[in-house]
């Protein structure tokens, strides 16, 4: 049995396995988290005037002033303005021609249809110029940027209602194990419900065009392979269970038995040892280990990366943080590992239970401490890398 490979080594030789997916057009109000294939250019100019950004007055030469009308949201004023002019302006609208300075209705004094200054204005202060924003035929959004809240409202203010995105991938999820049962209702002493696959497709939610849901599939090679056959051609399928070196355990001889290439099997990683990667045809697929804490741990650091790297991510991996300890750690073992821990902004503690097959310590989680192979005990108040999670807990 050949060692087991370290977390980077295993991550690069994961990602070097698939290419970012095709494009497709998107609605931007469906753009969400989308990775963009290609830029986003402005089909307009923002502002598209220069614009008063207070309520106050347009003002032409020096005060005081004759009042002659108003630009308001939608309505601008017709005219042009001549010196010793100045007209009511909403904040957004547009400044007239002529006008050079807005009088910020505070420093304002109106008497009949004459407008006096209490303070000195100052030029275009509250003057927004035409364009400062983005102007027509822009790049206002790369290739690889991602599509959040912020670039939603970019793009539609580019005058942009669709985009060209990466194509998200499709995904099959397979659990195994004779014990399990998909009702939770029908586990007896022998039997726990099934919670893997219900677990990765939380994790994976919006990151995948179709998510297809296998199992539970009972302990046998024949359903196993079964298995890995209904999951269609997804470009990735994930199995959870049957990893380790047990009788039952069963993806390695089912990869194998249909052809599979094995890119690696066993990380130096805890939880996660068993973890397995294989090329079978043009799909990817990762063999998680089953116990619960174990797939999470493995998903978010293998799955969620694969996902944002075929839908077309610059940057896949998690990157982490660092903060303080608020409790010591004892000294790690051989394998690098990745501790349940509650963070509250600034300090961090490892929660007491970290058996991989404890989940009410890990929903009590918000976030991992990563410790390397190997390292010593390390004492409250050192800043160690941490990769909050988004599990539920804590905000
Ligand atoms: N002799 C050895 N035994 C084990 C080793 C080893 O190196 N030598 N590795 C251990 C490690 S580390 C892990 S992690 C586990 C992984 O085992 P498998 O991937 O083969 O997982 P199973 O044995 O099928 O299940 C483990 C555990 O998880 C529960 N499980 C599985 N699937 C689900 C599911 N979909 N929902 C809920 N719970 C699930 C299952 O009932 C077991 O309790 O192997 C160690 N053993
Ligand atoms: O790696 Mo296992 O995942 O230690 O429990």
């Amino acid at each position: 049995m050949t060692r087991p490979i370290a977390l980077s080594e295993a991550q690069q030789q994961l990602l070097n396995l698939a290419t970012p997916l095709g494009s497709e057009t998107v609605a931007v109000d469906s753009a969400l988290g989308r990775y963009l294939r290609e830029p986003v250019v402005a089909r307009r100019t923002q502002p598209p005037a220069d614009l008063s950004s207070m309520d106050g007055y347009a003002t032409c030469g020096d005060g005081p002033w004759s009042l002659i009308g108003e630009s308001r949201g939608g309505n601008p004023f017709p005219g042009q303005l001549d010196a010793g002019q100045a007209i009511r302006i909403s904040t957004g609208a547009v400044m007239p021609d002529g006008a050079d300075t807005v009088l910020i209705q505070e420093h304002a004094k109106i008497d009949g249809n004459q407008l006096n200054q209490t303070a000195q204005s100052s030029g275009r202060t509250y003057v927004r110029s035409k364009g400062f924003d983005f102007a027509a035929t822009e790049h206002v959004l790369g290739a690889g940027d991602q599509i959040g809240p912020a670039q939603v409202a970019l793009a539609l203010s580019a005058g942009c209602s669709t985009v060209t995105a990466h194509r998200l991938p499709q995904l099959a999820l397979i659990e195994g194990g004779d014990e399990l049962v998909s009702d939770p209702a029908l586990a007896d002493t022998h039997h726990i419900p099934a919670t893997n696959n219900a677990m990765l497709a939380a994790m994976t939610h919006g990151m995948t065009c179709d998510t297809r849901m296998i199992g539970p599939v009972t302990d046998s090679l024949d359903a196993l392979t079964s298995a890995f056959k209904s999951a269609g051609d997804t470009d990735i399928i994930v199995t959870s269970g049957g990893a380790s070196v047990g009788d039952h355990d069963l993806v390695l001889p089912a990869l194998e038995s249909l052809g599979a290439e094995i890119t690696f099997w066993r990380v130096a990683l805890k939880p996660g040892k068993p973890l397995l990667v294989a090329k079978l045809g043009h799909q990817v697929v990762l063999g998680l280990p089953g116990n619960p804490v174990s797939s999470f741990t493995t998903a978010f650091l293998f799955l969620l990366p694969l996902l944002r790297h075929m839908a077309g991510a610059p940057f896949a991996l998690p990157r982490s943080t660092t903060a303080q300890l608020s409790q010591p750690l004892p000294a790690n073992g051989s394998r690098r590992q990745f501790l349940r821990a509650v963070w509250d902004g600034t300090h961090v503690a490892a929660v007491d239970e970290q058996d991989s097959s404890a989940l009410r310590a890990l929903a009590s989680a918000n976030a991992f401490i990563e410790r390397p192979e190997n390292c010593a005990g390390t004492e409250a108040g050192t800043f160690v890398p941490i990769y909050p999670l988004k599990n539920g807990g804590i905000a």
